[in-house]
């Protein structure tokens, strides 16, 4: 059973504190970066919380050798996979080979892959496929843009977004993967949601979840918080009921700073 958060709530899922690098670090730095994080998390944080590192797909081996020589209970996954699993696709990184670096994650449909790289929900599927095929677990991203929030439109979109991303994908495989709330005008801007706005969506992805599957498949599933996460934000982000967690760019960069977010609940909500 995870401990309570400030709030008193009682949820049952452990917590996941998931740092996206994006394309910031060669591999030389991605050491340093790791060994700070390493030095500085301590037994009790990984049993409050589950801590992985999303660096570029070059830094994972860097990463692995780290992480494996001194037994540290950081977890690492990919920011993208191929949604092929092997052959003549120029470029691209095969689920199967990010599960034998020993990735035990990988982010999909994160909203630059989406805008940059012309990602849809069907890819993003197909991604998110790959990389439960691979026994890894997806970070499925969704989340709306400005227009569609000031249309108040954002919860049917990430709704959309849900129902395109899980596409007959079955239960077991679902209650793996993770789900990151990322409304993209939060994204990288200082401007990060207020806890009641990733409630409000995140409890609505969890709903949505027990329409599509039953058994309390919806009361496991993890669905994380993303944009304009800091140290000084988490707690109250992490005190609403349905926020499991936050997927965290720019302040994962900085060891003091993710360290901070991983120990939430020492600072006041
Ligand atoms: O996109 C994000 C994580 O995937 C969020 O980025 P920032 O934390 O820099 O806003």
């Amino acid at each position: 059973m995870a401990p309570a958060t400030p709030s008193g709530k009682q949820t049952g899922r452990k917590p996941l504190m998931a740092g996206n690098w994006k394309m910031n670090k060669n591999h030389l730095d991605a050491i340093l970066l790791v060994q700070k994080m390493a030095f500085a998390l301590k037994e009790p944080d990984f049993e409050a919380v589950d801590v992985v590192v999303c660096p570029p797909f070059t830094d994972l081996r860097s990463v692995q050798t780290v992480i494996e020589a001194d037994r540290y209970a950081i977890q690492y996954g990919a920011q993208d996979v191929s949604q092929h699993a092997s052959g003549a696709y120029t470029g691209e990184i095969a689920a199967s080979m990010l599960a034998k670096l020993g990735c035990s994650y990988a982010i999909v449909g994160h909203s630059e892959r989406r805008e940059y790289h012309g990602e849809d929900d069907a890819l993003v599927n197909a991604k998110a496929k790959a990389v439960l095929g691979a026994e890894m677990n997806p970070i499925i991203c969704v989340g709306e843009g400005l227009e569609v929030r000031k249309a108040g439109a954002h919860v049917a979109h990430v709704l959309a977004q849900i129902d395109g991303a899980l596409e007959k994908i079955p239960a077991d495989q679902v209650r793996r993967s993770v789900i990151a709330y990322e409304p993209v005008w939060a994204i990288g801007t200082g401007e990060v949601a207020t806890p009641q706005d990733a409630q409000e969506v995140c409890a609505a992805v969890r709903t949505r979840l027990a329409e599509l599957y039953d058994g309390g498949l919806a009361d496991q599933v993890r669905i994380l918080y993303g944009g304009s996460v800091k140290g000084d934000n988490i707690a109250k982000l992490m005190a609403q009921d349905d926020v499991d967690g936050a997927l965290v760019g720019g302040a994962s960069l900085d060891p003091g700073e993710f360290v901070k977010i991983c120990r939430y609940r020492e600072f006041p909500a």
